[in-house]
């Protein structure tokens, strides 16, 4: 498949009229072609208004078919081959073994969805049938599924160029949902971008679905992006990347007649407790395991752990002193664009130049252009406590220990600290009661709490919470990865006294879905999956 720099709106290629750009090798500095036309306005009515078209057959298509375009995007991914993958590293300097794990990621994403939408719970089945004889008033029929929220506007990440992405977690949920999409390419991957998306557009034909059901838009600066949040045909946004991009869309979208959801997932440094017991037992194996934790894929997760509490003493020492001779030993690595790369310098300049933080270690000097020098920083609890700056995410592999002179001002730490996608515990038997001390402060602050383990690698299942209290997401009530994230995008109606021929299959009264559904209080099982 050859890139043409177009953009994809329902069924057609449109090469955008706005300011072209050119996606950049962060290794090697170079532009690479085609060059990609910036969306305007008119790409994003054009877009919109196919998604509005497409929106009510769309929501409407049973689960059988919806999971089989699911997985016909999937295997259409998949038969872009090398293509791809080559296209997706000289992007995003991302190392191929890497790409192509994120692909398989992506695609079993997309499969995961597939099986949710069969499945069925996500309809949420309720009927509370008539009481026609109640006293003192009789009951009507009542009846409740969920639906579909509207076309959704996704906004690609940069740090996953396939699993965050136009066919990432935000895009497959809302498509499961039977929600149309409109995808704002992230400018970092453009050719990554088209291809991805030239596969869904093919999976839409194939299916025999309506056009409009997944377009995409480029745009070079913020105009098509904004115009795209703020159209009255998007009911729900979907977004990863800064705070300050998140918090602009956010406002964007509550600032309209009809405000909708923005799903923003920002910023996060991921707390490492470390208690005393599992520092004096195995010290030196948690520093190695946290460089490697610290230094994978640059440190370009937004669950990388960029915030270390531990009681100041030997154990902690020991700690550092593993921790720093791995991280003197780690090569600097390509980061993803030009600007997070100047974002990274910026951040670990910032720490360098305080009093009240000690540099710990640094990584092997750079190498080559747009590279990340690993960075160790130390400072203790009073200079935390005392600067909210102190918890600003430095997107990369940088990372502060704070000293505390007790178990009981580490608490305190994790009370002050903003919301967070993760925190993490290491514990031995010993630390028991610590660890249950500070657990309903950590439950509170972050999205998933860990044991003995480190945040980065999200695992793509049911049970997972990829999410958390602001600024770690827009809204800590789900999740961007996993099985739930299909809520963001399903709202409750309720059917009262609605005539059976009008009745959506999900509440009828043969249960021709096959669902589990709650019938005047009971949870009644479909025939044959007990
Ligand atoms: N916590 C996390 O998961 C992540 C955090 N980051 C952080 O974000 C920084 C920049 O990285 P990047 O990925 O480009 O993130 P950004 O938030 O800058 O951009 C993400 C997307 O949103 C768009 N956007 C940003 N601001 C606006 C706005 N005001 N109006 C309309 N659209 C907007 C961008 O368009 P355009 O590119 O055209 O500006 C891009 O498509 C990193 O240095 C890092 O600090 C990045 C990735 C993940
Ligand atoms: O660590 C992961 O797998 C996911 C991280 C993520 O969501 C991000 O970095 O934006």
């Amino acid at each position: 498949m050859t890139m043409t720099g177009e953009m994809l709106i329902g069924g057609g290629g449109v090469y955008g009229k706005g300011v072209a750009f050119r996606a950049v090798d962060p290794a090697t500095g170079r532009e690479m072609e085609p060059a990609f036309g910036g969306g305007t306005e008119d790409e994003v009515e054009r877009a919109c208004a196919l998604a509005w078209e497409a929106f009510d057959i769309f929501r409407e298509t049973g689960p059988e078919t919806r999971a089989r375009f699911l997985e016909t995007i999937a295997r259409r991914i998949l038969d872009l081959g090398d293509a791809l993958v080559e296209r997706a590293v000289a992007e995003s300097g991302l190392p191929r073994s890497r790409i192509e794990g994120e692909r398989g990621r992506t695609v079993g994403q997309l499969r995961l969805f597939a099986q949710v939408v069969r499945e069925g719970g996500w309809l949420d089945a309720h009927i509370d049938r008539a009481q026609p004889e109640r006293s003192p008033l009789p009951r009507p029929d009542l009846r409740q599924r969920h639906i579909a929220l509207g076309p959704v506007a996704v906004f690609g990440a940069s740090n996953f160029p396939l699993a965050f992405s136009v066919a990432g977690g935000d895009t497959a949920s809302a498509l499961a949902a039977g929600c149309p999409v409109v995808i704002k390419a992230h400018p970092a991957h453009p050719g990554t971008s088209e291809l991805v998306g030239r596969a869904i557009q093919a999976a839409v034909a194939e299916c025999r679905l309506p056009d409009g059901v997944f377009s995409m838009l480029f745009d070079s600066g913020h105009a098509a992006g904004t115009a795209l949040v703020a159209d009255w045909r998007i009911k729900a946004v979907g977004f990863t990347g800064s705070r300050r991009g998140g918090i602009a869309l956010m406002n964007v979208a509550a600032a309209r007649r009809e405000p909708i959801p923005v799903y923003a997932e920002m910023s996060s440094v991921n707390p490492i407790f470390l208690l005393p017991a599992a520092l004096e037992t195995r010290a030196e194996t948690l520093g190695k395991a946290f460089a490697a934790s610290l230094t994978m894929g640059a440190g370009q997760f937004c669950t990388n752990p960029g915030l270390v509490l531990a009681v100041d003493g030997p154990g902690l020492d020991r700690f550092l002193e593993a921790a720093s001779a791995a991280l003197r030993e780690s090569a600097a690595a390509t980061m993803l664009t030009p600007g997070i790369h100047a974002a990274y310098d910026d951040g670990v300049r910032r720490l360098t130049a305080r009093s009240d933080v000690r540099t710990v270690a640094r990584g092997q000097a750079c190498a080559g252009p747009n590279q990340c020098q690993a960075a160790l920083f130390a400072t203790d609890a009073a200079a935390f406590l005392s600067d909210p700056g102190l918890q600003e995410e430095v997107f990369g592999s940088a990372s502060l220990v704070v000293r505390c002179p007790e178990v009981a001002t580490m608490r305190a730490v994790a009370e002050r600290l903003e919301g967070q996608l993760t925190a993490t515990v290491h514990t031995d038997d010993a630390d028991a009661d610590m660890a249950r001390q500070l657990f309903p402060t950590l439950e509170r602050k972050a999205g998933r709490v860990l044991f003995n383990g480190w945040p980065t690698g999200v695992e793509v299942c049911h049970a997972i919470v990829h999410g958390g209290p602001f600024p770690a997401t827009s809204d800590s009530r789900t999740t961007s990865v996993g099985a739930l994230a299909i809520r963001r995008f399903l709202r409750p109606v309720c059917y009262q006294d609605v005539p059976a021929a009008l009745l959506p299959e999900a509440v009828q009264d043969g249960n021709p879905l096959n669902l589990w559904r709650r019938v005047d209080g009971d949870l009644q099982g479909p025939v044959g999956r007990g």
